[in-house]
């Protein structure tokens, strides 16, 4: 490049030091002119204000007029004054020069760039120049007089960044002036009320009850305060990070259970339901505070369609409930859920914090009585938690039971090998003296919701009824006792005493053993006793385990009926039954001297069919219930893609990413999916459109899809097909795999 290229340049004044009062190119090749400004600042103020207001008359040519058309009148010396500084600009900033621009022509451009340069300069020697500095002389009078001049007009001081300000300011941080707060008395004013209103604002918002702000109101600080308002920030700081910083200790759980606990007061919640609120309690009870204390609506989600809607349905109309599993079904497994989550803490019931590898003990006897002794001694069931796999259990604890030697666990490892469907799982056994006595612990599987068969038929607990014994709930329950008579028998063990309180109910019609091996350990310990200890603790068990069934079933079977005679001989009661001759064949039989587990099997194969078909019908129920969530599940990981891939906070700055890069189709097309509004602004909440444009991108059918951004300046078509592959392709990405 050569200088001459640029001389046109060299008395137009360099816009770098207008702006920043110094021009870093000044002696690296700038072509623009940096001389002007020192000696304008050398030059007296009327001599500036006269040259000032005589370049910048000159705009106007002699005939009044400006522009290729020659249109524009003197009158309007405003609009004269953008376009003229308009082009100054766009000469001094380097850009587009004068000959370009496209509304004026080649002459008069040159001109009016010629003459603002004037407006600095004032020392052309340009003939054309001096010709037009002439020519305006007069219009610098009409000018003058007009009344427009009064706003915006020629003497109205240019901007002219004093290159001195700047040039003091020193790039070193040390230098730069702290900002030092109002006086105390100055506080009403801004703009330390203005932080005070900040703190209070961030203090409503994020509804910090903090005693230090409370203390001093928004707006009315006391005048006479000597503290840096900033001593509410800290204040503030330190509470925000108070309230919002992670303290696994006390977090809040969510913990239905506990919401009777310390309560102090109830509070009338808007949505006119009665929540409890708890007075703070410390320590390790703070983990188990309630936090949720409105009651779990488990259909919140997909809530089944009232009647009307459900029974006149076309078969090709779904409701959302439909899309799901099951609301009965995902209840109840939510209840379950819900019910293996429950926790307390173990101050409340003096519970030790560990027995062993086993953790947040929780007890879960519905109708806890002490002074019943099932196996001869107290027992207590707990829900826990393994430290060792984080599964759940159920921990049975039988209290001061006289173990002197190890020898008598080892039974276990036997019923350790018992695999039935009609058998809860033993998983350990131990003494403990976590609980201040010999306690014996047996740890099961844990079945959460479940019921004994005396809880599900005899007792009522909020919210539930007894059940009903039926024909059919009878033979269910012998056909599984049978199967785990007989799975027991298999690895040539007997199952003990067969009592209503050991057998529960784990799902619908679903019942197991639920406290195996403990009988055996039992008769070893007794083994152990001393003569008189043994004599004691004698329980017959000479019934064959046939016998303990008939009676079992007997037992639930006579509470259906009123019987006319008491007696206690099976053989006068069974007649009295209301249940099929069937049935009372099957029970009487079980009474029989002469029976055996294989005759008897025999004879209910027929009812072991129909509990095998109903067995399947369940299968094929909850396989179906499955397949639906197993379409979820596919979903989800969808949304997820879409959520892991679009407006990633650290990719903000790179444009590139989501907002106008690459990306932005996904953008465009979340909020085609979930933004899209109604044409009277309303949002458009529609499931099935969802789950339709997913199912395209998920599938990547060939279907185009118009995206609009929401300020509808940009419009995209796009196929699901290119959408899935850039979906993939960033989330390959993502993963550092691309
Ligand atoms: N493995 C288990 N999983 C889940 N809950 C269980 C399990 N075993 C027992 N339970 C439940 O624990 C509670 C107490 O059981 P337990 O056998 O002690 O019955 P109980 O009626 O309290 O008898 P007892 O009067 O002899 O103590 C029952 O509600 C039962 O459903």
């Amino acid at each position: 490049m050569s200088s001459s290229q640029y001389d046109w340049a060299k008395n137009i004044p360099c816009r770098n030091i207008q702006i920043h009062g110094f021009c870093k190119f000044e002696h690296k090749g700038c072509s623009y002119n940096h001389d002007i400004f020192q000696k304008n600042a050398l030059a007296s103020q009327p001599e500036a204000t006269t040259t000032s207001t005589t370049t910048a008359t000159v705009t106007t040519p002699s005939n009044g007029t400006i522009g290729s058309s020659g249109s524009v009148s003197t009158g309007a010396s405003t609009s004269l004054m953008l376009s003229s500084s308009k082009l100054l600009n766009s000469v001094t900033g380097h850009s587009t020069p004068i000959t370009t621009s496209s509304s004026l022509d080649k002459p008069n451009t040159l001109k009016l760039g010629l003459l603002n340069s004037k407006l600095f300069s004032n020392n052309l020697s340009n003939n054309n120049t001096t010709t037009t500095s002439t020519t305006t002389t007069t219009s610098l009078n009409d000018l003058t007089s007009s009344p427009t001049t009064k706003k915006f007009n020629l003497d109205s001081p240019a901007f002219t960044p004093t290159s001195n300000k700047f040039s003091t300011i020193s790039p070193s941080l040390d230098t730069i002036p702290t900002f030092v707060p109002s006086p105390a008395g100055k506080l009403e004013q801004s703009p330390v009320n203005e932080n005070a209103t900040i703190a209070s604002t961030l203090r409503n918002t994020l509804n910090i009850d903090n005693p230090a702000i409370e203390s001093k109101p928004t707006g009315t600080l006391s005048p006479n305060t000597t503290e840096s308002p900033f001593a509410d920030f800290s204040s503030l700081k330190a509470s925000l990070s108070k309230t919002n910083s992670f303290n696994p200790s006390t977090a809040p759980v969510f913990t239905p259970k506990a919401a009777s606990v310390n309560v102090v007061n109830d509070i009338i919640n808007p949505m006119g339901q009665t929540f409890i609120n708890t007075q703070h309690p410390t320590g390790e009870d703070l983990f188990y505070q309630t936090t949720n204390l409105y009651p779990v609506n488990y259909l919140l989600y997909a809530p089944p369609p009232p009647p009307h809607v459900e029974l006149n349905k076309n078969p090709n109309e779904r409701t959302v409930d439909d899309l799901f599993i099951s609301s009965k079904l995902r209840e109840y497994l939510q209840m379950k859920n819900e019910e293996s989550l429950k926790s307390i803490s173990n101050n409340e019931l003096d519970l030790p914090s560990h027995v062993g590898q086993y953790h947040s003990l929780y007890p879960i006897d519905h109708n806890f009585d002490y002074n019943s002794k099932s196996f001869g001694y107290t027992s207590v069931v707990y829900k826990c938690m393994s430290n060792e796999n984080g599964k759940l259990y159920a921990m049975r604890r039988l209290q001061n039971v006289p173990i002197s030697s190890p020898s008598v666990l080892k039974c276990i490892k036997k019923w350790k090998k018992v695999d039935c469907a009609n058998c809860v799982k033993v998983i350990d056994v131990f003494t403990t003296r976590a609980f201040n006595d010999n306690s014996l612990i047996l740890i099961y599987d844990y079945y959460p919701m479940s019921l004994t068969l005396m809880e599900n038929h005899f007792m009522s607990f909020p919210g539930k009824n007894p059940d009903l014994i039926t024909e059919d709930s009878l033979w269910n329950y012998t056909i599984q006792l049978l199967n785990a008579i007989t799975e027991i028998h298999k690895v040539g063990l007997t199952i003990g005493p067969l009592d209503s309180s050991k057998i529960i109910i784990t799902n619908k019609g679903r019942i197991r053993l639920s406290s195996i091996g403990i009988n055996n350990i039992l008769d070893d310990v007794k083994e152990m006793l001393p003569e008189d200890a043994k004599a004691k603790n004698e329980i017959k068990d000479e019934d064959s385990e046939l016998l303990k069934l008939g009676k079992l079933i007997l037992f639930l079977a006579k509470s259906t009926t009123y019987l006319k005679t008491a007696t206690d001989d099976p053989f006068e009661i069974i007649p009295q039954l209301k249940f099929t001759n069937v049935f009372k064949k099957m029970l009487a039989y079980l009474f029989t001297k002469d029976a055996t587990i294989e005759r008897f099997q025999e004879l209910v194969a027929p009812m072991i069919l129909k509990l095998a078909n109903g067995l399947q019908n369940s299968c094929d129920y909850m396989e179906s219930n499955l397949m639906s969530e197993l379409e979820n599940a596919r979903l989800v990981r969808l949304f997820a893609k879409l959520d892991f891939i679009s407006e990633r906070p650290e990719a903000v700055k790179d444009g590139s990413w989501s907002e106008t890069g690459e990306r932005y189709p996904i953008k465009l097309f979340k909020d085609y999916v979930f933004h899209q509004v109604d044409d009277n602004g309303n949002p458009v909440v529609d499931l099935t459109h969802v789950i339709n444009c997913l199912n395209k991108l998920d599938a990547g059918v060939d279907e185009n899809v118009l995206l609009v951004s929401p300020d509808e300046m940009t419009c995209l078509i796009m196929s699901y097909k290119d959408l899935k592959e850039l979906v993939n392709k960033s989330f390959l990405k993502l993963l550092g795999k691309e």
